[in-house]
C-alpha cells in the first residue's frame, strides 16, 4: 500500500454519499463529487499501476466542478437542475461529439455508470468470505457493468491492474474504520444510500433518453 493510506476513511465517503440526495430527491452534485473524491484518494494509494483509472476519474470530477465554480453554479447545483438547464439550452451532444464534448450531462453520465460498478463491488467486498479475492470480486462486477463501455484496451489494462489488489481483509482493514468486521458493517450501512442516488439518477437519464450520451 503506497503512502498516503491514513488520510484516507471509509466514513467519509460514505457520509458524502448519504448526503447526496435531498428531501424533493434531488442529486446533490457537490456532495457526490466529494464522495468520489475520497475515493481516488484511496485508489491512489492502492500504487501507480492505478493511475490511469484515478486520473480519468479526477478529469471527470474537475470537469464538474469547473461548472460548480462558474457563474452558472446554481444551474450544476443538483443533477436535476443541470440536466434541466443543459437540455433547455442546447448545451448536450446527443448523437455525436462535437460542439459540447465535455457536457455536464455527458460527464456526469460516466460517473454514474462507474457508481454501478461502486455498488456491486461494494456488496461483493461485503457479502464475500473473508479469504475471498478482492481482484475477482473486482473484475467480475468491473465486467457485469462498467466493462461495457470501455474499449477492448482500457478492459485489459484494468484487469492488469485488479491483479494488484491485495486480499479482502488487508482491503477492508485500510479503509481506517478498525477491524474487517466493522468495515461490512458499514458497508451494510451505507450501501442503501449509494443505491438511491444510482436509482434516482438512473431513471432521471432514462427519462430524459440520455442513458448514452456520446
Ligand atoms: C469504499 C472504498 C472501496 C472502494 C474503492 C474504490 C475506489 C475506486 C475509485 C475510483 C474509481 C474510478 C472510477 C473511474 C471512472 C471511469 C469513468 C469512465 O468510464 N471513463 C471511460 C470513458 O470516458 P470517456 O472516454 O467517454 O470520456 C474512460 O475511457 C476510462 C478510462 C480509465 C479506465 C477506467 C477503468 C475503471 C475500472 C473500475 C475501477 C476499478 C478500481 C479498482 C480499485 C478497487
Amino acid at each position: 500500500m503506497a503512502a498516503g493510506a491514513e488520510t484516507f476513511s471509509l466514513r467519509e465517503v460514505l457520509v458524502a454519499f448519504t448526503a447526496c440526495v435531498s428531501e424533493q430527491r434531488e442529486v446533490r452534485v457537490d456532495p457526490y463529487l466529494a464522495g468520489w473524491k475520497g475515493l481516488v484518494r484511496f485508489l491512489n494509494c492502492l500504487g501507480t499501476i492505478f493511475s490511469f483509472i484515478s486520473k480519468d476519474a479526477v478529469t471527470k470530477i474537475e470537469i464538474i466542478e469547473n461548472y460548480r465554480n462558474s457563474d452558472q453554479r446554481e444551474n450544476y447545483l443538483t443533477v436535476q437542475s443541470m440536466v434541466e438547464y443543459e437540455l433547455a439550452n442546447g448545451l448536450v451532444d446527443l448523437q455525436k461529439r462535437s460542439k459540447h464534448p465535455d457536457s455536464g450531462c455527458r460527464t456526469f453520465l460516466r460517473l454514474h455508470r462507474a457508481l454501478h460498478w461502486l455498488q456491486m463491488f461494494l456488496e461483493g467486498l461485503r457479502t464475500g468470505e473473508d479469504n475471498s479475492k478482492t481482484s475477482v470480486i473486482c473484475s467480475e462486477t468491473y465486467n457485469a457493468s462498467l466493462a461495457n463501455y470501455h474499449p477492448w484496451i482500457i478492459r485489459k489494462a484494468a484487469g492488469v491492474a485488479f491483479c494488484a489488489l491485495p486480499t479482502r481483509n488487508t482491503f477492508l482493514e485500510t479503509m481506517n474504520v478498525g477491524t474487517a468486521e466493522e468495515a461490512v458493517a458499514m458497508l451494510g450501512d451505507a450501501l442503501p444510500y449509494i443505491c438511491e442516488v444510482y436509482k434516482i439518477t438512473e431513471e432521471l437519464y432514462a427519462q430524459h433518453k440520455l442513458l448514452d450520451l456520446p
